[in-house]
């Protein structure tokens, strides 16, 4: 799966945030996106997630997830557009054992086992994080596009649950804030700053320092 934005002005309504956007992204990639607080990391996500539209995994920043239903539930939405509304209806109310197995093999790649009759609402942050990404999981797709996916969880936790969203989707693009993170999991950097993309190199040519700069 090839992306690609060319020469594209992103932004919302009247307010520009990048004006003049090239980027391909080449399947089998795993890009980090960087740079400061606004700069326009979750809109270019976005704009790159609209061109992959029902193609893809998609993890918000905010989680996306529904406070008043179950962990089962919430993870089960990875799968709705699969099925028509009827089932849909059916699986909210008397989920079977094969959903439920489902579900739970999706939560078990994130250490939520266990844990799918539990309400959202009950749930700490790392572990409403973790229900994101098996929904994520559970969907699958070409490519997942994540959105600070790992910020509530401990590095080590970070580190593994990226690997585990590495082994499930060949192609990924995510907003990451931690450079070590970063460098460790991503294959290239693209760094915005001011309005536009001001870094893209593979992750061989990047060291902490260059990925300082983008913060400064
Ligand atoms: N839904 C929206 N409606 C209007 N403006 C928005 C919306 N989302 C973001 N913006 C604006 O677009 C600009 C870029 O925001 P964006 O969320 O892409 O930045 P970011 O780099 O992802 O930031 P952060 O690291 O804080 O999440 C900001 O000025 C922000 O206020």
């Amino acid at each position: 799966m090839d992306l690609a934005l060319r020469q594209q002005t992103l932004g919302w309504g009247e307010r520009v945030v990048l004006p003049d956007v090239t980027l391909e992204i080449r399947k089998g990639e795993r890009v980090a996106l960087m740079g400061r607080s606004g700069v326009g990391k979750s809109t270019l996500l976005g704009a790159l997630q609209a061109r992959a539209a029902g193609r893809a995994a998609v993890v918000a920043q905010d989680h996306g997830l529904v406070d008043a239903l179950s962990v089962f539930h919430n993870v089960w939405m990875g799968r709705l557009a699969d099925h028509g509304t009827s089932r849909n209806l059916r699986t909210l109310v008397w989920p079977n054992a094969q959903e439920r197995a489902a579900a739970e093999a999706a939560l078990a790649r994130v250490g939520m086992d266990g844990l799918q009759r539990r309400m959202v609402a009950s749930l700490s942050g790392g572990q409403r994080q973790r229900v994101a990404l098996a929904r994520a999981i559970l969907r699958g797709g070409m490519a997942v596009f994540a959105d600070e996916p790992v910020s509530a969880l401990d590095p080590a936790q970070g580190d593994a649950l990226l690997q585990s969203l590495a082994a499930k989707f060949e192609t990924s693009v995510m907003v990451l804030h931690d450079t070590g993170q970063a460098l460790g999991f991503a294959t290239r950097i693209v760094g915005l700053k001011a309005g536009g993309i001001v870094l893209d190199a593979p992750v061989a040519e990047v060291d902490a320092a260059r990925l300082m700069e983008l913060y400064g």
